[in-house]
């Protein structure tokens, strides 16, 4: 956060933009309404809605934004941490490296594919492995920016754990710039935070050297 906060913005915003009205709604009437639009969408692109295989698609999109693609705008998705107690007296390093990531670009709503690599230093807690996995699930599932969602991983981290030995990298292949607009295939892009610890030299390192070995 230290980088960010000495650049001058007046505010950091890590939030996503959500309107205060958004929980006013149930899932299934979020799901209605989409469903109804995305219909109207279709028809103004001059698809034929009567056709047995595009019949379903306003519905079946509707629900997919709302319960997968975009899970992570309803907080009741957030998941449940399990923190253990580190009586092990573990006090390196926990890297979970790889950690699958499928979110979309908040400026075109195409995908973004890639890896998230997440690290704590354990104090006196630990935290259930997977639940780092999820927590980037959570995350993911929100129409996003590569930048916003590493400060929010590793934001939730810190406060999960009281301290900020975290360290968030995110390598991602994004489709608007593949797919579409410039079609460069090749570019990737990557996003850091170090927190605490972290942005120690030789402990950034040591990080980094795990992640970058292929196992
Ligand atoms: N900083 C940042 N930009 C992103 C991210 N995902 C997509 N973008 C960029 O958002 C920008 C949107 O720019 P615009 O000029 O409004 O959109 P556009 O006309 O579709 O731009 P092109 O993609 O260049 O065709 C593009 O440069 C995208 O590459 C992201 O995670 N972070
Ligand atoms: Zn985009």
């Amino acid at each position: 956060m230290q980088e960010l906060l000495n650049t001058g913005l007046d505010k950091i915003v890590t939030d996503t933009p959500i309107l205060n009205n958004a929980f006013e709604l149930s899932d299934s009437e979020k799901i209605n309404q989409i469903e109804h639009h995305f219909a109207e969408i279709m028809q103004i692109l001059g698809l034929d809605l009567s056709d047995d295989s595009l019949n379903g698609t306003p519905k079946r999109v509707a629900k997919m934004f709302v319960k997968e693609t975009f899970s992570g705008l309803n907080p009741d998705n957030k998941p449940e941490i399990s923190l253990f107690e580190n009586k092990y007296g573990y006090k390196k390093m926990l890297i979970e490296k790889d950690i699958t990531l499928y979110s979309n670009c908040e400026h075109h709503f195409v995908p973004i594919i890639g890896k998230v690599h997440v690290a704590y230093i354990p104090d006196k807690q630990v935290i259930g492995l997977s639940k780092i996995n999820r927590l980037v699930q959570y995350y993911a599932k929100r129409p996003q920016v590569q930048e916003r969602l590493t400060v929010q991983i590793s934001e939730a981290l810190k406060e999960i754990l009281q301290h900020d030995d975290v360290a968030v990298v995110i390598e991602a292949d994004h489709l608007c710039v593949a797919s579409r607009g410039i079609t460069d295939t090749n570019s990737k892009t990557v996003t850091v935070s170090y927190s605490g610890q972290f942005e120690n030299e030789a402990v950034k390192q040591e990080f980094l050297s795990h992640i970058q070995k292929k196992s």
